[in-house]
C-alpha cells in the first residue's frame, strides 16, 4: 500500500504518474471505509482526492501556503500531512477535527467552517509575503458553492485590483450542500458545458500567431481583435475581466492534466484561477448518486450504502418542516428562504409543495437577510431559515433592515446551542446574546416539539415586528403533539414544577436537566421549582418581580454563552430594579470555544448537567431546609 509510506507532503515527490494514481485510489478506500464508522463530510472529500495529491506534490507546504474554503474538504490534506493514524477519532471528543485546525499541523495555515473566507485569507496571506520579501505561493481552495458567498466576492475585486501574485483553485462540483443555485452557477455550467469554447480559442490563437509580427496600427488592430474575441472564446471572461488569469475547465480527476496546468498556474505573474471540474463523491456510488445526502454522512454500511439514522423522537428540524408545511397551507403569505441549506433546514419537503414559495439565495446570508426584509416590508411573510452560527454572518441587516425597520420576519433558527460535531466553527451559542440586545426583537426557545409548534404559530399570527425561534440540533422528547396549534402570550414563562426552596429558570433543552435535577434534589427534602423561560426576551417580568419577593435562591441554565446571554439579562434586570441580595447563579457556556465531540459532552464539559444544577442549588439553600 503506497498510503502507508505517506507520511508527509514529500513522500508524494518520488512517486510517478502512476503511483500517484495508485494512491488516489487507495485514498478513496481510505475515506469510505474510515467514514462508514466515524460519518463525516464523505461526498466532498472524495471529490478532490487527485487534487489534494496534485497541490501537495508541486508545492511545497507548509512555505507554500493552502487555504480551503470551508474546510471541510480538508480530510485527504490531513492525509497526506501525517495524521491517518488519527482518523478513527474524526470529529470525535478531543479527537481529529473536521475542519482545518492549526493545533493539529503546520501544514493546517489557515481554519475555517463557516464559508467564502479563503479569498480574504488568501489576499491577505499574499500581502503579508510580499511586505515581508518571502516568496512562498498561496493556494486557495474553493467550491463552486463557496463563491457564491458575498464575501469572496468582495476577496475577488481585490485580488483583481492588486494583482499579487495567488492562485484560487476553483473546485467547481456543480453542488453546493443541496444543488448549487445563482446566475455565477449557471454562467460555470456555461463554460463546463461547452466544449466549443476550447476550440475556437485554440483556432484563434494559431491563427493569430501566424499573422507575421508587424507595427503600427495594424498591430493594435489585431491586440483589439484578439481581446474582442476573448469574449467569444475566452470560458473564464467574468474573471478575465476582473483581473485574473482564468485557466481551465479541466478535468479535476486527471492527475497528469491538473500537474500541467497547475505548472502553468505558477509561472502566470499575478492571480490566476483555476476552473477544476469534480464530481462530488467520486469513486463511492451511493455519494456520486447522491452527493446531497452524503455531504454530511451518519455513519453507514459501504456495501449497501445505508445510513445508520437514529431512531427516537423527531428531530426538532424535522417538527418544525411539517409545521411551516402545515401553516403555509392556511396561509399564502408565508415564504421561506434559505441562505443555501434547504436540506439541513428542512425545506425540501416545504419546496416540494410550495415550489415558488421556497428560496435558496446561496450561501448569502446577508442578501437572505435583507431580502426576508423587503419580503415583509411588502406584507410577506418570510421565515428565515437559518443555523444560528450562520446568521452570524447577518447580523447587521438583522439590525439594519429587520429590527430597526421593525419587520415582521419569522427567525427559523436551527442548531441552537451546541452542534456536537462540527465543533467550535459552528456552535450556535452565541444568537441569545447577539439578538437579545437588539431593539424589536422577540426570541425565544421551546420546551419541547410541541411547543415548537405553538411557537411556530406565535410567530405566524404575531405582526409587531421581528420574531425568532431557536430550537436545537436534536430528537424532540417524544411528547404528543396539540391539535389546533396554540398561539403563546408573548414574555410569558410557565411553571413546571412547584418548589419553595430555589428556583431555576431553564431555557429549552436544559429543561429535562432541570427537572432531573428536581428530582435528585426532592430526596434530600430540597423543593426546586422548574420554570420554562420560554421567552427569553421579552421575560416574564411580573414573574422575575414575584421571584424576588419569594426571595428564593434563583438558578438560570442556558445552553448559550454566559457573556450576554439570558442570565445575564435576569442579573440586568434585578440590577436594574435596585433588587440586590438576591441570590442568584446563572449557568452556561463560559467565555472559551468549545471544540468538536458529542453534545452530551460538551455540556458535561462546560457543567450543563442535572448534577450540576443539584450542587448550585444545595450550594444555595440554606442547610436546616436540606435534609441532613
Ligand atoms: C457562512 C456559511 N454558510 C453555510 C455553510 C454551510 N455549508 C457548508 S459546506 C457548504 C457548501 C459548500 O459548497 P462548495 O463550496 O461547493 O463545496 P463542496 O462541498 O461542493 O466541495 C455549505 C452551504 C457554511 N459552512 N458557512
Ligand atoms: C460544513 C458545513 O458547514 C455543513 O456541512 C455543516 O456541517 C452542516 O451541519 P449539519 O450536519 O448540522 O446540517
Ligand atoms: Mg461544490
Amino acid at each position: 500500500m503506497l498510503l502507508e509510506q505517506i507520511t508527509q507532503p514529500k513522500d508524494l515527490k518520488r512517486l510517478s504518474i502512476e503511483q500517484l494514481e495508485q494512491l488516489a485510489t487507495e485514498t478513496r478506500q481510505f475515506l469510505v471505509e474510515k467514514l462508514s464508522v466515524t460519518g463525516g463530510h464523505l461526498s466532498s472529500n472524495l471529490g478532490v482526492v487527485e487534487l489534494t495529491i496534485a497541490l501537495h506534490y508541486l508545492f511545497n507546504s507548509p512555505n507554500d501556503k493552502f487555504i480551503f474554503d470551508v474546510g471541510h474538504q480538508s480530510y485527504v490534506h490531513k492525509m497526506l500531512t501525517g495524521r491517518m493514524d488519527k482518523f478513527d477519532t474524526l470529529r470525535k471528543y478531543k479527537g481529529l477535527c473536521g475542519f482545518v485546525k492549526r493545533s493539529e499541523s503546520e501544514h493546517d495555515v489557515w481554519e475555517a467552517g463557516h464559508s467564502s473566507t479563503s479569498l480574504s485569507a488568501a489576499m491577505g496571506m499574499a500581502i503579508a509575503r510580499d511586505l515581508k520579501g518571502d516568496n512562498n505561493r498561496v493556494v486557495a481552495i474553493i467550491g463552486d458553492g463557496a463563491l457564491t458567498g458575498g464575501m469572496a466576492l468582495e476577496a475577488l475585486n481585490h485580488i483583481g485590483h492588486e494583482k499579487k501574485n495567488l492562485i484560487v483553485v476553483l473546485n467547481d462540483n456543480e453542488m453546493s450542500i443541496a444543488p448549487n443555485v445563482g446566475a455565477l452557477h449557471n454562467y460555470l455550467g456555461k463554460i463546463r458545458s461547452d466544449k466549443h469554447y476550447v476550440k475556437v480559442k485554440e483556432e484563434v490563437e494559431y491563427l493569430i500567431k501566424k499573422i507575421p509580427a508587424i507595427g503600427g496600427t495594424l498591430a493594435k488592430t489585431i491586440e483589439k481583435l484578439k481581446d474582442s474575441l476573448k469574449y467569444m472564446v475566452v470560458p473564464g471572461v467574468l474573471f478575465e475581466e476582473l483581473g485574473l488569469t482564468y485557466l481551465g475547465p479541466l478535468d479535476g480527476h486527471n492527475l497528469p492534466v491538473l500537474l500541467e496546468t497547475l505548472k502553468q498556474a505558477e509561472k502566470v505573474e499575478g492571480p490566476v484561477l483555476l476552473h477544476v471540474v469534480t464530481l462530488k463523491g467520486k469513486g463511492y456510488s451511493p455519494a456520486e448518486a447522491d452527493s446531497h445526502a452524503w455531504h454530511g454522512a451518519s455513519p453507514y454500511k459501504i456495501e449497501s450504502g445505508q445510513m445508520l439514522k437514529s431512531v427516537g423522537p423527531p428531530m426538532y428540524t424535522e417538527v418544525f418542516s411539517k409545521s411551516l408545511i402545515e401553516l403555509a397551507r392556511e396561509d399564502s403569505r408565508i415564504v421561506a428562504v434559505t441562505p443555501a441549506m434547504p436540506g439541513g433546514s428542512g425545506l425540501l419537503g416545504f419546496a416540494a409543495e410550495f415550489p415558488n414559495r421556497m428560496i435558496d439565495v446561496g450561501i448569502a446570508e446577508q442578501h437572505a437577510a435583507t431580502l426576508c426584509a423587503a419580503l415583509a416590508n411588502e406584507g410577506i411573510k418570510p421565515v428565515f431559515a437559518v443555523y444560528s452560527t450562520f446568521l452570524q454572518r447577518a447580523y447587521d441587516q438583522v439590525v439594519h433592515d429587520i429590527c430597526r425597520a421593525n419587520l415582521n420576519v419569522i427567525f427559523a433558527i436551527d442548531r441552537a446551542g451546541f452542534v456536537g460535531p462540527d465543533g467550535e466553527t459552528h456552535q450556535g451559542v452565541y444568537d441569545i446574546a447577539y439578538l437579545r440586545s437588539i431593539p424589536n426583537m422577540v426570541l425565544m426557545m421551546p420546551k419541547d416539539e410541541n411547543e415548537l409548534r405553538h411557537m411556530m404559530k406565535t410567530a405566524v399570527d404575531y405582526n409587531e415586528g421581528p420574531i425568532a425561534i431557536r430550537y436545537p440540533r436534536i430528537s424532540g422528547l417524544g411528547t404528543s403533539m396539540d391539535n389546533p396549534y396554540q398561539t403563546l402570550p408573548i414574555g410569558t414563562w410557565e411553571v413546571l414544577r412547584p418548589g419553595d426552596s430555589a428556583v431555576v429558570l431553564a431555557v429549552g433543552p436544559m429543561i429535562p436537566l432541570a427537572m432531573e435535577a428536581a428530582e435528585q434534589l426532592s430526596k434530600d427534602g430540597v423543593q426546586l421549582r422548574v420554570v420554562n423561560a420560554r421567552f427569553i426576551k421579552p421575560m416574564d417580568e411580573a414573574m422575575l418581580l414575584q421571584l424576588a419577593k419569594d426571595n428564593l435562591p434563583i438558578i438560570t441554565m442556558e445552553e448559550g454563552a454566559l457573556m450576554g446571554g439570558f442570565g445575564s439579562s435576569v442579573l440586568e434586570y434585578y440590577a436594574n430594579q435596585n433588587l440586590y441580595g438576591l441570590r442568584i447563579k446563572i449557568l452556561g457556556i463560559p467565555d472559551y470555544f468549545v471544540e468538536h465531540g458529542s453534545v452530551p459532552e460538551q455540556r458535561k464539559e462546560v457543567g450543563l448537567t442535572a448534577e450540576k444544577l443539584v450542587s448550585e442549588v444545595k450550594s444555595l439553600v440554606p442547610r436546616k431546609r436540606q435534609h441532613a
